[in-house]
């Protein structure tokens, strides 16, 4: 069996003196896709941020391929992708200067290249329009174009469907399947059912809602 891209050990982490989760475990393994699941503020977003390193506010153990990932820094940040739950496009900025901003200090890409990821996330037509006058999904698939592109190994992705139509979901949900079969693996939240063979579950919290 491949050894785990990332394993978390007994995490634990508290918010406002609540404990949102305790001795929580699991591995991330090559060639999966994991669901962080759970209602409304029982710490999806939370996780997947000290995940990726945004939150320092836990105990516990990260494993990088095996080792500390505060001793694996570096290589843990060039090849992880975080795509939070805010579409983090510039509104006065288009399409296309986005994502050069977006890709530049990664992977500098040509324009021919971009242009491509925006067709493929059904951004023809908008690709010099500034930002701001798009719509809420159209705002989100400026950011998801960062997946046709991406060629980092793990992809931490928070509530990235937010705003975006059924045919969008079928096509994110296909290019998360083709990460994890090249041999990348995924970690996303999201509160949509995702149609995806053999995906790894993390739950979280129960709910507390009254309706008493
Ligand atoms: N920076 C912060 N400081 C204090 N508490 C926080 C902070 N960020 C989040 N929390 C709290 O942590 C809890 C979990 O929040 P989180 O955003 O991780 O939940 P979630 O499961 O992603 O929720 P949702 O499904 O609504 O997106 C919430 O009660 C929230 O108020």
């Amino acid at each position: 069996m491949s050894e785990p891209l990332l394993q978390a050990i007994n995490l634990e982490c508290e918010r406002d003196e609540r404990t949102l989760f305790r001795n929580l475990s699991f591995s991330i393994l090559p060639g999966t896709v994991t669901r962080v699941e759970g209602p409304n503020g029982s710490g999806k977003t939370t996780l997947l941020r000290i995940l990726a390193g945004l939150n320092d506010a836990w105990t516990g153990e990260l494993l990088w391929c095996g080792e500390p990932r505060r001793l694996r820094r570096e290589s843990f940040l060039r090849n992880m992708l975080y795509l939070g739950h805010r579409p983090g496009i510039k509104p006065l900025l288009t399409p296309l200067e986005n994502l050069r901003a977006l890709t530049a200090g990664r992977y500098p890409m040509d324009d021919e290249v971009l242009l491509r990821a925006l067709s493929g996330t059904g951004l023809d037509g908008f690709e010099h329009v500034p930002s701001r006058n798009l719509s809420a999904g159209q705002q989100r698939r400026v950011a998801l174009a960062r997946l046709l592109i991406a060629d980092e190994p793990l992809w931490l992705l928070d509530e990235v469907f937010t705003a975006i139509d059924v045919q969008g979901v079928e096509a994110i949900e296909a290019l998360l399947q083709q990460r994890a079969e090249e041999g990348g693996a995924v970690v996303v939240t999201t509160h949509h059912d995702l149609d995806l063979p053999a995906m790894q579950r993390i739950s979280l919290g129960e709910g507390d809602w009254d309706d008493s």
